[in-house]
């Protein structure tokens, strides 16, 4: 298990982190989401080791991190760092030998790697020469290559086409599933939601929101009636509580914290075809809003 506790972090006059906790269980997918500036790539330099906390703690299976555990750690930087002129094979070896791998070991996880990530055809090129998305997933197998007993991935999954994504939500899965601990910053709260067994949600610094991710749904206590009208009569919703808004796809969409809900849905089944009608908990994107507003 991964922990920090009670992290601050300032730079200068800037305070980054006023007292960050997290924890982290092996086998969990954990999401680490914030505003731009909010303190995620601060949080995750402490867990790396990268950069040291003014004070707080970071703990790895309930020892202090030592230099010994880190090496076994897998970290996805914000700074994208890769040799440019390095053929793409040859970079991802030489990381897994920075692991401590030997060449056979680091070469036969490179292969294996290239194959999940669809690199295999760019073996030989100069990381230079390709583009930006397939260099993310170079910098993804370079984090993965020493089968990390943790892994810390800054915003991996941007930049990705949809089937990149696909297959790194598979191998992130993968590597929980054999018990790794995997965090991983994002702004796309919809695979956050997706993908994840627990969130944070950081505003300023602090941690405003943490835990499974239907906890964290279901604590805020304020759940929405949604109800899908297809070709509704003009006007029909004038009176009932609530926001209208069209899909643009002669679906209407009313939200409603409030109300008779069989008053609404009888409204509604008057006016049109009724294609769903549920009370909801809030999605992540709107506790998020809510959380950094
Ligand atoms: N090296 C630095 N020197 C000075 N201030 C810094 C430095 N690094 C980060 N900061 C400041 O610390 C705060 C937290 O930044 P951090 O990069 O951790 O946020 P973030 O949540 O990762 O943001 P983003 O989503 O934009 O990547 C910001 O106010 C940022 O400007």
């Amino acid at each position: 298990m991964l922990e920090a506790e009670d992290l601050h972090k300032r730079y200068g006059d800037t305070i980054a982190l006023r007292g960050v906790a997290l924890r982290v269980r092996p086998g969990e997918m954990f999401g680490f989401v914030g505003a731009n500036g909010a303190g995620k790539t601060t949080t995750m330099r402490i867990v790396m080791g990268v950069l040291g906390p003014d004070s707080g703690e970071v703990r790895w299976r309930g020892e202090p991190v030592t230099a010994a555990a880190r090496r076994g750690f897998g970290y996805m930087p914000e700074e994208r760092g890769l040799y440019q002129k390095m053929r793409v094979a040859e970079q991802i070896a030489y990381f897994g030998r920075l692991h401590g791998m030997t060449a056979a070991e680091a070469k036969s996880a490179t292969g294996a790697l290239m194959e999940r990530l669809g690199l295999t055809e760019r073996a030989g090129d100069p990381v230079e020469a390709l583009s930006l998305g397939n260099q993310q997933r170079v910098q993804l197998a370079v984090a993965l290559v020493h089968d990390p007993t943790l892994l810390v991935l800054d915003e991996p999954f941007s930049g990705l086409d949809p089937i990149a994504v696909d297959a790194l939500a598979e191998v992130l899965a993968e590597r929980c599933r054999a018990g790794v601990p995997v965090i991983f910053s994002s702004h796309q709260l919809d695979l956050v939601e997706r993908l994840c067994d627990s969130v944070g949600i950081i505003a300023a610094g602090r941690m405003v929101a943490a835990g499974p991710v239907e906890e964290v749904r279901a604590a805020e206590g304020r759940r929405s009636l949604r109800v899908v009208v297809r070709d509704p009569a003009p006007g029909w919703a004038d009176g009932l509580p609530g926001e209208v808004t069209a899909d643009g796809d002669g679906r209407q969409v009313l939200r409603t914290t409030e109300g008779d809900d069989q008053a609404i849905l009888a409204a509604a089944s008057r006016a049109g075809r009724v294609e769903h009608f549920g009370w909801e908990q809030p999605t992540l994107t709107e506790i998020f809003r809510e959380a950094v507003a």
